[in-house]
């Protein structure tokens, strides 16, 4: 998935994977191990409102985002003012607890991500092709401090069902990649929705794990 094709769903404003609520699994389940004053990185952050919404928790949040028109539609439409500086090769936006670099998050080091207590992923990993994610789990585990906890959140369904993204990304596939470097522990799956619609017979399910 080259940069382009972001740029340009960002460019037609075809960003089907934004809620406009934070998601309900992030809510239920990240204070029940995420200490307060945590600093959460939030991988292809797009304009989420799971950033404000962890914001308004009382967390320090660190994004990364390809895309600079979702990072200033993500202050603008918050009403936020940001502070533009240079990082290296990222471009920072920052207001108060939220930081947010444009950038390319392959391009992240272990120095840029050393105090990381926490990381959190909604539609990053499953938005990534298959070889593509593999050097998704190698990038987290390598450049992430060894105490990082994380919660993921990732969709299913069987094999010719859709089209990616966002892609199936198996049980199997998140014990192969994170295992070795984390442990797992699948707190809930429940039916999953893509683009917001749900058919009767859906064949998607959702899931959030705790890596420790
Ligand atoms: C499916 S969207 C999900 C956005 C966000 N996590 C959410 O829940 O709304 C994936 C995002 O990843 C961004 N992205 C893709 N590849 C990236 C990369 N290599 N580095 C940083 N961001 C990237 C895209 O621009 C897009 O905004």
């Amino acid at each position: 998935m080259e940069a382009s094709f972001w740029h340009e769903r960002w460019q037609n404003q075809q960003i089907g994977f934004h809620r406009p609520q934070p998601h309900d699994m992030l809510c239920r389940y990240f204070k029940t191990f995420a200490k307060p004053g945590s600093l959460v990185f939030v991988p292809l952050c797009g304009k989420s409102n799971d950033l404000i919404w962890l914001m308004a928790q009382g967390y320090r949040v660190f994004g990364v985002e390809l895309s600079e028109l979702a990072v200033a539609q993500l202050f603008e439409e918050n009403g936020l003012t940001a502070e533009i500086t240079q990082q290296g090769v990222f471009k920072q936006y920052a207001c108060g607890q939220l930081v947010v670099w444009v950038g390319d998050f392959f391009a992240l080091t272990a120095q840029d991500l050393a105090e990381v207590d926490v990381w959190y992923d909604r539609a990053a990993m499953i938005a990534l092709p298959p070889e593509m994610r593999s050097r998704y789990v190698k990038q987290l585990s390598e450049q992430l401090p060894p105490a990082a906890q994380g919660l993921l959140i990732t969709l299913q369904y069987p094999v010719g069902f859709r089209q990616g993204p966002p892609f199936s990304v198996t049980e199997g596939e998140v014990e192969s990649g994170f295992g070795q470097r984390f442990s797992i522990e699948q707190l809930e799956s429940d039916e999953g929705v893509i683009n917001g619609t749900s058919t009767e017979e859906n064949p998607v399910t959702e899931h959030v794990y705790l890596l420790s």
